[in-house]
């Protein structure tokens, strides 16, 4: 860690918040969402989750009955059509609305561009883009437009550019952006905010058993404050976004990385990830 300084305390919205409200997090089980839908439920929200792996939702929603908070949690993949139906009639079956919609699942695989196959192109854009529009979609026509109101928020990467390694996610991620500003022109006629949040490198479980601790080093050297982020560091800053204190930002990217997508002066250009390197892929000096 570069910097001395204390970790300020997580949390610090007052506790009523998002009484009243309804929250819907995807991918809610585990590292982001997980701690997004606690945020959410310590200011009140009613909350629901939904991911496919029953096991962490079951554990999320025991935390967050811990706080007096409710919550509902859905086993379902997002990518089927479906799936996404069924969470928002349950969420509506269960609460009555939905106020929040936080967009957080999505993953990828860490590979050359040269080396990504169509399939592994299209599952990532798949999980990121099309699932996030399609369960956009259902909450804003159900949820949110009926009511002339909401917040839909929708996940990112920071550096807000070429990431070496992610090729296909960078791209479904700028995909993502677009439609958060894209969507805030035409919904904001209905009272509905939509919102980017790009995150840096986050140590989440996630980011531990998909990448080696020699990326996550080098991730964190590229860091100005000097430390990987907390999901917390995300999740309160959706809760801030969320609440009426957020009310008047729409359209736009907020970044929440330690200053990482400011980097870049002054260093060398990034090698690829240690693990991607192989003998060919170095620089053709001779072609520049
Ligand atoms: C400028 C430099 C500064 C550096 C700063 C760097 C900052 C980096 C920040 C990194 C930030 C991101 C972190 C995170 O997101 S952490 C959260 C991590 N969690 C995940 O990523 C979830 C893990 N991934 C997955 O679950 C899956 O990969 C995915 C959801 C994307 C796909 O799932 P699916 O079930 O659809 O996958 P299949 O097995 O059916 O495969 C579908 C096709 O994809 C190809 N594939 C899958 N895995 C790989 C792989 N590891 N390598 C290559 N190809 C892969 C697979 O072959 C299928 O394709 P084909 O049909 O062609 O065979
Ligand atoms: N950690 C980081 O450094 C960064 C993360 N991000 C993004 O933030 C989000 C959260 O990341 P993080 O908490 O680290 O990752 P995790 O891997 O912990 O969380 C991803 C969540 O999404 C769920 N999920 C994945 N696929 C599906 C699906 N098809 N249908 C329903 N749920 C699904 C997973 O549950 P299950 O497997 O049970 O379905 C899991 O709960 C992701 O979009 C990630 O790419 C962005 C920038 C940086």
């Amino acid at each position: 860690m570069r910097t001395d300084q204390p970790l300020p305390p997580v949390g610090g919205l007052r506790p009523d918040v998002h009484t009243g409200k309804v929250a819907l997090v995807t991918g809610g089980g585990t590292g982001i969402g997980r701690a997004t839908a606690l945020d959410l439920a310590a200011g009140g929200a009613s909350v629901v989750i939904c991911g496919r792996r029953p096991e962490p939702l079951a554990e999320a929603a025991k935390e967050i009955e811990a706080l007096g908070g409710s919550c509902v949690t859905l086993s379902a993949d997002i990518r089927e059509e479906s799936h996404v139906t069924t969470v928002v009639d349950r969420a509506l079956d269960a609460f009555g609305r939905i106020d929040v919609l936080v967009n957080n699942a999505g993953g990828q695989f860490s590979a050359p561009a040269e080396e990504i196959s169509p399939g592994g192109w299209r599952a990532v854009h798949r999980l990121a883009v099309e699932a996030t529009w399609a369960m956009t979609r259902e909450v804003a026509r159900r949820a949110m437009i009926p009511r002339r109101s909401g917040a839909v928020f929708f996940i990112a990467f920071s550096p807000r550019r070429g990431i070496p390694g992610f090729a296909h996610a960078a791209s479904a991620r700028a995909a993502v952006e677009n439609l958060a500003a894209g969507l805030s022109l035409e919904w904001s006629r209905y009272g509905i905010r939509t919102v980017c949040v790009a995150p840096g490198t986050i140590a989440t479980g996630g980011l531990d058993d998909h990448y080696t601790p020699e990326d996550r080093e080098r991730w964190e050297r590229s860091v100005p404050l000097g430390r990987l982020g907390r999901p917390e560091d995300v999740s309160g800053l959706i809760s801030f976004l969320a609440s009426p204190q957020g009310s008047y930002i729409t359209g736009t990217t907020v970044v929440v990385d330690g200053g990482a997508d400011a980097w870049g002066a002054g260093h060398p250009v990034p090698d690829v990830p240690h693990h991607l390197t192989t003998p060919d892929s170095s620089p053709n000096k001779d072609n520049p």
